[in-house]
């Protein structure tokens, strides 16, 4: 029995039985709708316009909606042009108007018929009042009136007919297009996961977050990069080293200045004045562009590189020195360096280094920045707490976003749990307690949480921590090779060792234990994580522990995509389960909107089961309790117990 107060309060929205019946009827007909679309995106690593793409057309799953729904009676080009339209509308409006040869108005009319079609498909999942909130503005009470009409019933085709007709004679009818095909797009995914990793590498991430704050149902499951990026933002000075330094090794300086307002003027200048004079070979900018940069420009960047790079060094040197609970003094490289011989020293191995030109490092305190590098790191820093769009973006990665998520049954984080040599769960000590497991994440997102709120630098620490620490879940590697990566040819020293749950993973059992250990039922649900790239290309396959255990990072990064063979992949999750999508290359947009969609997803189905309603969902049960909250306010209405308030007639 619900407390009576408690009662009392629900009694304020339902004031009447009337009242009450209506909403169980509500609640019940919702659970009855087929489960919502889940989308699965990961690592997106700064490529925003393969992200847009997937967004738009729903990792291809619209385009084989459109097979669905109109089979045979439209032909294959047919088809692809209608996914293509609805993808990049504007574009292929535009691409039509030049290279169509029938009459346009014709066009415009079957096309209206056939997006409204689609559009009713596809809103059939949803309750009308949910469709309402989702129709655009412009054309609101049109789309509602033909969405909800059939236009072969009777006395209504030629209403149907005349809105069709008035649109397009009264030239509405390129706006229209462009706003059902939002629509539609809208409504092919209820839900959309980024399992982390939005930043770095690519030159879009700045983009993909403000495509993801436009979404209305999004969460995030933070990635290392991102961790990254929450610190620098929060004007931490050696992750904003980090930000800088992978930035420029990528040659993404326009996501830095047009996109955040950072001025690189700065380390600019430190960089041609301590710099001049060295090839800084080792640091030339990866650059997939070439022909975009001449010999100077890539120069002048390797040199930024550099500068910032020994910047870093220095940083993590002090940061490693205050803060013993990290245990990373492995990691105090430049002590290790005889800067007269130009080799390091690693467990009594000496390792020539590729070049040894240091100008600003003293060999007796190594980790001390000069007066000119600290000038130009408290600027950048400056720079990064107060770019606006930054502090946007980093507020809706702590509102939307988590170290891990329970959703459906399943299981979503970016990299790893912790486990030893054995299998078993790794322990943590941290402030002097031991975490591990489900507790180690929580305790993880709770420091994550408090360095946003104090603000204070041994806080913000830990996001460091858990962008390159020993024991965090996210890197989950050893170390991060970095310096060793730039200075020394010998492969062993590169190698970054990954956390033992990567042999595990492949162990149906233990995937079972941890999806256990999350209160979930390991029969029905799943791991879906990212992080490592999925070497298809060696015959790696994204499915792990048979089918328990799902690795998406599939390679969106173009950086990466030698290495997997493939373009990434999406996972969607419908009423009917799991589908693996696997993507080809992203080529451009113009070529899309030229050439039509490729039918280039290959899609698996990991679990057919009976179809899902939104009463098997998490969604569903928090209805399911809702419905008794309300049933029992109807006895205590009909017993006198609480005073019905009847509406005046
Ligand atoms: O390939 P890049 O851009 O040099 O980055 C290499 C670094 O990125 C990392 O792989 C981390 O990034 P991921 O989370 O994408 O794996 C480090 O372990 C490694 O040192
Ligand atoms: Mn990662």
């Amino acid at each position: 029995m619900r407390d009576l107060d408690y009662l009392k309060l629900l009694s304020k929205q339902y004031p009447s039985v009337a009242d009450v019946a209506n909403e169980i009827i509500n609640l019940k007909a919702i659970l009855n709708l087929p489960k919502g679309t889940e989308h699965f995106l990961t690592d997106m690593h700064g490529e925003y316009e393969a992200f847009s793409y997937h967004l738009r057309s729903a990792s291809g799953v619209l385009k084989f909606k459109i097979d669905d729904i109109f089979g045979h009676t439209l032909t294959m080009d047919e088809k692809k042009n209608l996914a293509t339209l609805i993808i990049y509308p504007e574009k292929r409006l535009k691409y039509v108007k030049t290279s169509y040869s029938g009459s346009m108005t014709e066009w415009y009319k079957v096309t209206i018929y056939r997006l409204i079609t689609i559009c009713k498909v596809v809103s059939s999942k949803y309750t009308r009042s949910k469709v309402k909130k989702a129709l655009p503005s412009d054309f609101n009470y049109i789309l509602d009136e033909l969405l909800n009409i059939e236009s072969k019933q009777l006395n209504k085709e030629k209403y149907y007919n005349e809105i069709v007709d008035t649109i397009v004679e009264l030239e509405r009818a390129d706006r229209f297009i462009v706003a059902i095909c939002g629509l539609v797009q809208k409504l092919a995914v209820d839900i959309l996961h980024i399992m982390g990793d939005i930043y770095d590498r690519g030159p879009g991430p700045h983009l993909i977050m403000d495509e993801l704050m436009k979404h209305s149902n999004v969460d995030i499951q933070w990635g290392n990069h991102d961790i990254l990026w929450m610190g620098a933002a929060l004007g931490h000075q050696t992750m904003i080293a980090e930000v800088l330094r992978i930035a420029l090794r990528y040659s993404n300086v326009e996501c830095l200045e047009e996109g955040y307002g950072i001025n690189l003027l700065p380390l600019g200048s430190l960089a041609m004045t301590v710099y001049k004079d060295d090839p800084c070979k080792e640091f030339m900018p990866k650059v997939s562009n070439e022909q975009f940069y001449e010999e100077k420009d890539k120069l002048l960047i390797a040199r930024m590189h550099k500068a910032i790079a020994i910047i870093q060094f220095k940083l993590e040197g002090q940061l490693i020195k205050r803060k013993e609970e990290f245990k990373r003094t492995d990691r105090l490289l430049l002590d290790m360096v005889d800067y007269e011989r130009g080799v390091l020293t690693i467990d009594g191995v000496e390792y020539p280094l590729t070049s040894c030109n240091f100008p600003t490092i003293d060999s007796n305190n190594p980790y001390v920045l000069t007066k000119y590098e600290k000038e130009v790191i408290d600027k950048l820093s400056s720079y990064f707490k107060n770019s606006e769009k930054l502090q946007k973006h980093i507020y809706y990665f702590y509102t939307n976003g988590s170290l891990y998520l329970k959703y459906n049954g399943n299981l979503l984080y970016h990299g790893c749990i912790l486990l030893d040599e054995k299998g078993d769960y790794l322990n943590a000590f941290i402030e002097g307690k031991k975490y591990k497991g489900v507790e180690l994440l929580d305790k993880y997102e709770e420091l994550a949480r408090r360095a946003y709120f104090t603000r204070k630098e041994s806080d913000i620490d830990w996001l460091w921590y858990l962008w390159t620490g020993r024991k965090s879940p996210m890197f989950a590697k050893e170390k991060m090779a970095t310096f060793e990566r730039y200075f020394t040819t010998d492969k062993k020293l590169h190698e970054e060792k990954l956390n033992p749950y990567f042999k595990y993973r492949e162990d149906e059992s233990i995937c079972r234990k941890i999806l256990e250990s999350f209160d979930l039922d390991p029969d029905s649900g799943h791991i879906i994580t990212g992080h490592t790239p999925v070497k298809v290309k060696k015959g790696e396959s994204p499915l792990k522990a048979n089918g328990k255990l799902l690795v998406i990072d599939g390679g969106m990064s173009r950086a990466y995509q030698n290495t997997t063979g493939i373009a990434g992949y999406t996972l969607m999750y419908n009423s009917w389960g799991l589908r693996l999508v696997s993507h080809h290359p992203f080529t451009s947009e113009d070529e899309i909107v030229r050439e039509g969609v490729k039918i280039n997803s290959n899609i698996d189905v990991l679990q057919k089961t009976n179809r899902k309603t939104v009463g098997d969902t998490d969604i569903g049960r928090k209805l399911l309790s809702q419905i008794d909250d309300l049933k029992e306010l109807m006895t205590v209405y009909r017993s006198g117990q609480i005073q019905e308030r009847r509406k005046k007639l």
